[in-house]
C-alpha cells in the first residue's frame, strides 16, 4: 500500500515546520524513518531560554533531525498552581527558534531542527478532560515511589502529569533520543524509569543546567521574580556552595551537610525578615535533599568517590510592598515563585559544571 502524505500543510518558518496535528507529525516522522534519519526530541513548555536552546543544540549535534515540542501540559499543574499564568510566549519563541535554525545552517551542523510540535489539549487528551485533581479520573502513568518524594511532596500530581504527557509525546514522536535538562533532576529520574519499565525505544539524554551570569539556574518562571526577589533567589545556590565547601574539607555525614545548607538559608531568611516590608524579599525553604546519584534515595553519608545529588526548592513569596517604579517582574510580584536547583556534589568537581 502506498503511503499518502497529503495531510501535511505545515507553515514553513525559517528552516523548521510548525505542526499542530498528531497525524501530520506522525507522517513527518515516518518520512524521516524511511530516509534513514535519526530524530532527537526536546519536549518543552515554551517560554524558551538558553537552557532549552542548549538542549536543542545538543540534540542537533547528535541526530539528523530534531523535533521540539511546545506544550503547556495541564495535568502536571495542581489545581491551585500556575497553569493559567504560566508564560506563553510563542512570538518570542518563534524568533529564538528561527535564529537557532539559522545558526545550525551556518555552522553546517550534523543535523537540523526540522519540526516544532504544538499539539492541542483536545488531541493530547482525547478520552477525558485532563484532570489535575489528586484523585482525578483519566488514563495516567504513575511512577512510584519516585514521584511522591521531593518535588512530589509539594506537587502531588506533578510527576503523574509529566510521565503521562511524556508517554504520549514519546509514543507520537518515537525519537531515537529524548533530551531533558539536569535542572529538573527528579524529572530525569522519573522519565528514565518510565522508559525502562515500559520498554520505550528512546534513549534519555540529560544536558547540563544552564545558568545566568551570577549562577541562577535559568527557568521560564524567573520572569516573575523582578529585581528584588531575583537577588535573594540566589540563596539556594549559595547554600549549595556552602555544602560543597565543607564536603571538600572532609564532611561526609548527612547531618553536617544538610545543616550547612539550612543554616545558610535560614540566615538569609532572617536577614530579609529584619528588613522593612518595602525592601525585603521573603522566602520559604521547601526541601533540601542529599541523594544517591544513581537512585535519588536519600543518603546518611556521602561516599567521596560516588558523590551525591544535592538538590532543593525554595518558594519566593509575593512582595508585600512594591516600591514606586520598582522592577517587580511579570505579574507585579504578586505570585509565589517556586525555584528548584541542584548540583552534583563530588570531590573531583569535573561534573559540577559552571558555578560562578
Ligand atoms: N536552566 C536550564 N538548563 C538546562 N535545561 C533546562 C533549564 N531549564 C529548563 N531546562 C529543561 O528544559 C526542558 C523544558 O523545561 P520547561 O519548558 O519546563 O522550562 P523550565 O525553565 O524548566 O520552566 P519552569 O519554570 O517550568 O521550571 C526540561 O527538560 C528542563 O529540564
Ligand atoms: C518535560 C515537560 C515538557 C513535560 O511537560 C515539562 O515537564 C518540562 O518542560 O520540563
Ligand atoms: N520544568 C518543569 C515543569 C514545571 O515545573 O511545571
Amino acid at each position: 500500500m502506498r503511503l499518502r502524505f497529503n495531510i501535511i500543510k505545515p507553515r514553513r518558518l525559517t528552516g523548521f515546520q510548525k505542526v499542530t496535528s498528531i497525524p501530520a507529525l506522525r507522517q513527518l516522522r515516518h518520512r524521516a524513518l524511511r530516509a534513514g534519519n535519526t530524530v532527537g526530541f526536546v519536549p518543552t513548555m515554551g517560554a524558551l531560554h538558553q537552557g532549552h536552546l542548549a538542549l536543542i543544540r545538543q540534540a542537533v549535534r547528535e541526530n539528523d533531525q530534531v523535533y521540539v515540542s511546545i506544550y503547556v501540559n495541564p495535568t502536571q499543574f495542581g489545581v491551585s498552581e500556575d497553569l493559567s499564568s504560566y508564560p506563553r510566549t510563542w512570538d518570542a519563541d518563534k524568533v529564538k527558534l528561527a535564529a537557532l535554525a539559522m545558526e545550525f545552517k551556518n555552522d553546517n551542523q550534523v543535523g537540523h531542527m526540522s519540526v516544532v510540535f504544538m499539539p492541542k489539549t483536545k488531541d493530547m487528551y482525547p478520552g477525558s478532560p485532563p484532570s489535575s485533581e489528586v484523585d482525578g479520573q483519566g488514563s495516567f502513568v504513575t511512577i512510584t515511589p519516585l514521584s511522591s518524594r521531593l518535588e512530589g511532596t509539594s506537587r502531588p500530581v506533578f510527576f503523574r502529569g509529566v510521565a503521562t504527557v511524556c508517554m504520549k509525546l514519546l509514543n507520537i514522536v518515537q525519537p531515537e533520543r529524548v533530551y531533558f535538562g539536569q535542572k529538573d533532576i527528579q524529572q530525569t529520574f522519573v522519565v528514565k524509569r518510565m522508559v525502562q519499565d515500559f520498554h520505550l525505544n528512546s534513549e534519555v539524554r540529560v544536558g547540563p543546567t544552564i545558568r545566568e551570569h551570577d549562577g541562577l539556574a535559568m527557568s521560564s518562571r524567573n520572569v516573575y521574580l523582578g529585581e528584588r526577589r531575583r537577588k535573594v533567589a540566589l540563596v539556594l545556590l549559595d547554600s549549595f556552595k556552602e555544602v560543597q565547601r565543607i564536603f571538600a574539607r572532609g564532611a561526609k555525614k548527612r547531618r553536617f551537610l544538610y545543616n550547612a545548607a539550612i543554616e545558610r538559608l535560614s540566615l538569609v531568611e532572617k536577614q530579609q525578615y529584619a528588613l522593612p516590608r518595602d525592601k525585603r524579599a521573603r522566602f520559604e525553604i521547601d526541601y533540601i535533599s542529599i541523594a544517591d546519584p544513581d537512585t535519588l534515595d536519600e543518603l546518611e553519608e556521602v561516599d567521596a568517590e560516588h558523590g551525591a545529588i544535592l538538590s532543593g526548592a525554595i518558594k519566593m513569596l509575593p512582595l508585600e510592598e512594591p516600591q514606586e517604579g520598582e522592577d517587580t517582574g511579570l505579574g507585579g510580584g504578586t505570585s509565589t515563585v517556586r525555584l528548584i536547583d541542584n548540583i552534583h556534589l563530588e570531590l573531583l568537581s569535573a561534573k559540577v559544571g559552571y558555578i560562578p
